[in-house]
């Protein structure tokens, strides 16, 4: 067995679940474990074999509505006969045993099957009846392993009470009953059946739903254990259910109070009756694995861990809840209306798992299970009747389909910003929040949302707290020479990006001119395998679909088209909340209203649109520009070199090799735009200044720059091929303006300009040599600032301005920043 937490403790108790004990095979590794364990004390407590409490809840209810019980009891007699045959080497003793417990099932049966209207003893009889059958089988094969275990039957000492809080317990009668029956079992360990007891008179009964843990907990009091081991089949307490964030981690501590506010709701983390006779005892309990008992678990005791990384140790979701809302002018400020409220709620028998009222009293609005909605809407409308008749009230609402989603830490309490980080994770994930509780202990802040939101807003919630990466859904248009260059970058920083930065990357889409894909798994991005795969009938529209349902709580769409049609839905994307990023010029310099669309679309969702490749490819153009005006300076003036295509020409035509080769080359290399006329007729680079402008506040738009076109007139609305085919007509007036500007000591560069006062131009320029633009090299691009504080001597930014590699660099910055902005740790 693996290294037990606390060296030799005088008494240990361990508890078995259902899933540890679901076969021969499994009931002899928890021997091995409780055999191996080295206490010198131990009591060892055990569920019914997995799926028995189901059947035997199943076979009350077909007897008691007259139906065939016989044949699936039948079969539950036969699972433990066969058990008994597999797991023990004499099996005889404990076959006939099991067929006596069986028989006297079958005589329940019949009896309820008989009088249709069950009494609680018999069904709890019945009910119980696996623990019996269970506990029977590891006793005897411990037995037979040499283990001197006694067989402890609960219904013999354990006296509950049945009350509205659930069973409680007769202590001293107990504790009278279990020390009568030690004197006659002396043995240090004992085996003892989970979820059942006595009640005061001496009949069986049980512990409730999942009540084998409080038994534990029960009997490693009675019983003064120093520790509490419930073994199941998880590694301990997660952060979050696994089934909605695969990233949930393993909780290694928590503290009574964490614990309790996580076991609420369902978490299937701990029944919170267990934690009462332990928090009594100051008992440790430990969460373990029965199939991984080298892992140690989660450890729950009265300090929890302080040592812990954040404020917030879980979440819990619950679903299938209402939030039902009594509003009226009548109720402000007048006394007894919350106790009206739940007294009709509690009169209608109907739990209330929220509760949420502002200050101004004007309504007060509660959580309910789904089901209860409709008879908590007629309690409320009936308990003020009179009010809603008088229109004091203005009426009671309901609203299905509701989740409430908790953020559980000690460490929450008196840490300010932990609600702000709940928040706008929720907000950024596009959630809205219908309802907010927080108790004054301050380690739960609940949120009520609607239940279509639930798994994304659990998943940004959980990322928020850095107990899982930030996760991002992407798609990516345009596999062209950026795009390729793009995901070969993201292919390869996905790993690191997961480790370091917590930033998990999920490629969910990629689409061509032609053609999309949509994937479905997308834990990996090997883009180029995936594009062999048939593409789906989806148009753009279709992928921005299919990002959103992913229910992962981010979603980003990287254009690296140079196509004016994709950027026509970048605002209803934005609207939906869809993240843009793109080298695309097509939106930032298109038509003003569509620019402004997408402004006012940004600015609602709050979705980021970012752009800074389509100025200066990878260089830091556009965010340099934004610093200095969001810092207060005011522009003068921008002059640049804008063009990486048009500076790698220019630096590099000397006259001894044709224009016309040379933007063959540029082609080539990647520098071009898809069509390198774009680049050749200035309308890149006017483009380039449009976006500059428009960042500064002017309305400019293409028309209002003074554009020098250097693409012969005829060649200007030929197709592509046919331009490409006749590109040498270039060469003799470009090896002209080269020609004149030499004769007067000059370089020729083709130049932007931007004045303060919307005066655009871009044309090519014969500069002096010792001009700063006329020693750029390769693809350099240089963009001078004047601004009023930059004013003597311009802010310039320089480098290479154009290729594949540096401007998917430059879109993948975006990403990152964008990343950081969502909460990822850079
Ligand atoms: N190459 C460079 O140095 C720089 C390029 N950019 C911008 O990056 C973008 C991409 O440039 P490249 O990769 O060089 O071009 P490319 O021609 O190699 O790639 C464009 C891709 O977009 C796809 N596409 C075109 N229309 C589409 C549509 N309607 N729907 C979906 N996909 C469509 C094409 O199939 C192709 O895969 C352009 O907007 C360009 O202005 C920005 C800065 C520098
Ligand atoms: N073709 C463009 C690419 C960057 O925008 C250029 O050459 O600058």
């Amino acid at each position: 067995m693996a290294t037990l937490p606390s060296a030799s403790p005088s008494c240990r108790a361990h508890k078995f679940g259902g899933s540890s004990l679901a076969d021969a095979s499994c009931i002899r590794h928890v021997a091995d474990l409780v055999l191996a364990d080295d206490a010198e004390r131990q009591i060892v407590i055990t569920s019914a074999m997995q799926g028995t409490t189901d059947a035997l809840v199943a076979l009350a209810e077909t007897a008691a509505c007259g139906g065939h019980w016989h044949e699936p009891l039948t079969r539950l007699r036969q699972r433990h006969l066969d058990t008994a045959q597999a797991l023990l080497a004499r099996p005889e003793a404990v076959l006939a045993q099991i067929d006596r417990h069986c028989d006297e099932l079958a005589a329940l049966l019949h009896a309820v099957a008989l009088l249709r209207q069950p009494g609680r003893a018999a069904l709890e009889r019945i009910h119980g009846m696996g623990e019996v059958l269970s506990t029977l089988l590891l006793h005897a094969h411990l037995r037979e392993r040499g283990g001197d275990y006694a067989l402890l039957d609960a219904r013999d000492v354990l006296v509950v009470r049945q009350t509205d809080l659930g069973a409680l317990v007769d202590w001293d009668a107990s504790a009278r009953l279990l020390a009568d029956w030690r004197r006659a079992h002396p043995q240090h360990r004992v085996n003892i059946t989970g979820f059942i007891a006595r009640d005061p008179d001496g009949f069986p009964t049980t512990l409730g739903r999942n009540g084998s843990d409080y038994s534990a907990a029960i009997f490693a009091s009675l019983f003064d254990a120093d520790e509490l081991h419930l073994w199941s089949d998880v590694d301990g307490v997660l952060s979050a259910d696994p089934r909605i964030v695969p990233e949930a981690v393993p909780l290694p501590a928590l503290s009574y109070r964490e614990a309790c506010e996580l076991a609420y709701f369902g978490a299937k983390v701990i029944h919170p009756q267990t934690l009462t006779p332990a928090i009594a005892r100051n008992l440790p309990i430990l969460m373990r694995n029965t199939f991984n008992p080298a892992f140690p678990g989660t450890r729950i005791d009265a300090d929890g861990d302080h040592a812990s990384r954040g404020p917030v140790k879980g979440l819990t979701l619950c679903s299938q809840l209402a939030l039902v809302c009594l509003e009226g002018t009548g109720l402000i400020g007048v006394p007894g209306t919350a106790e009206r409220v739940f007294a009709a709620l509690h009169a209608a028998r109907i739990s209330v798992v929220m509760i949420s009222q502002g200050s101004s009293e004007h309504s007060i609005c509660c959580v309910v299970r789904d089901a209860d909605a409709q008879a908590a809407c007629d309690a409320l409308e009936d308990a003020f009747a009179r009010e809603l008749a008088t229109a004091q009230v203005q009426g009671v609402t309901v609203q299905t389909g509701i989740s409430v989603l908790a953020a559980v830490g000690d460490g929450m309490a008196g840490t300010p910003g932990v609600a702000a980080r709940m928040f706008e994770a929720l907000a950024r994930a596009r959630v809205n929040i219908r309802a907010i509780a927080q108790g004054a202990s301050e380690r739960n802040i609940s949120v009520a949302i609607d239940s279509s939101a639930a798994a994304r807003a659990l998943r940004a919630v959980h990322a928020a707290f850095w107990l899982s990466p930030q996760t991002i859904a992407l798609a990516v248009i345009g596999p062209g020479k950026v795009g390729s260059a793009l995901l070969d970058q993201l292919q390869s920083a996905m790993p690191r990006l997961r480790e370091r930065h917590a930033i998990d990357l999920r490629l969910r889409a990629l689409a061509s001119r032609n053609a999309a894909w949509l994937f479905e798994h997308d834990d990996a991005c090997d883009w180029r395998a995936r594009m062999q795969c048939p593409p789906s009938a989806a148009g753009l529209d279709g992928l921005a679909a299919h990002l959103l349902d992913a229910h992962l709580p981010h979603a980003v769409i990287i254009d690296c088209s140079a196509s004016d049609s994709v950027a026509q839905h970048y605002p209803a994307w934005l609207a939906a909340g869809i993240h843009v990023i793109t080298p695309n010029k097509q939106a930032g310099a298109g038509p003003l209203a569509r620019y402004q669309a997408i402004r006012t679309a940004q600015a609602k969702s709050g979705a980021r649109f970012r752009y800074e490749a389509t100025v200066g490819a990878g260089l830091p153009v556009i965010s340099t520009l934004r610093d200095l005006l969001d810092t207060g300076d005011t522009l003068i003036a921008i002059e640049g070199i804008l063009s990486g295509t048009l500076a790698w020409l220019f630096n590099s035509f000397d006259g001894q090799t044709p224009f016309s080769e040379l933007v063959r080359q540029a082609h080539a290399l990647g520098y071009t735009e898809p069509d390198p006329r774009d680049d050749l007729s200035g309308m890149d680079v006017a483009r380039k200044l449009v976006i500059l402008a428009r960042e500064c506040g002017l309305s400019l738009s293409l028309q209002d720059v003074e554009v020098e076109n250097l693409v012969p007139e005829p060649l200007r609305e030929a197709d592509r091929d046919r331009f490409l085919a006749a590109l040498d007509t270039l060469d003799a007036p470009m090896q002209a303006r080269l020609d004149a500007a030499r004769r007067q000591g000059c370089v020729l560069r083709y130049v932007a300009r931007l004045t303060h006062d919307g005066q655009a131009s871009v044309a090519l320029r014969a500069l002096p040599a010792d001009h700063a633009f006329a020693h750029l090299r390769l693809t350099d691009n240089c963009v001078s600032f004047t601004t009023r504080r930059y004013c003597d001597n311009p802010l310039v930014v320089q480098g290479p301005g154009a290729g594949p590699e540096v401007t998917a660099a430059g879109v993948f910055s975006d990403l990152l920043r964008l990343a950081g902005s969502l909460g990822a740790a850079l």
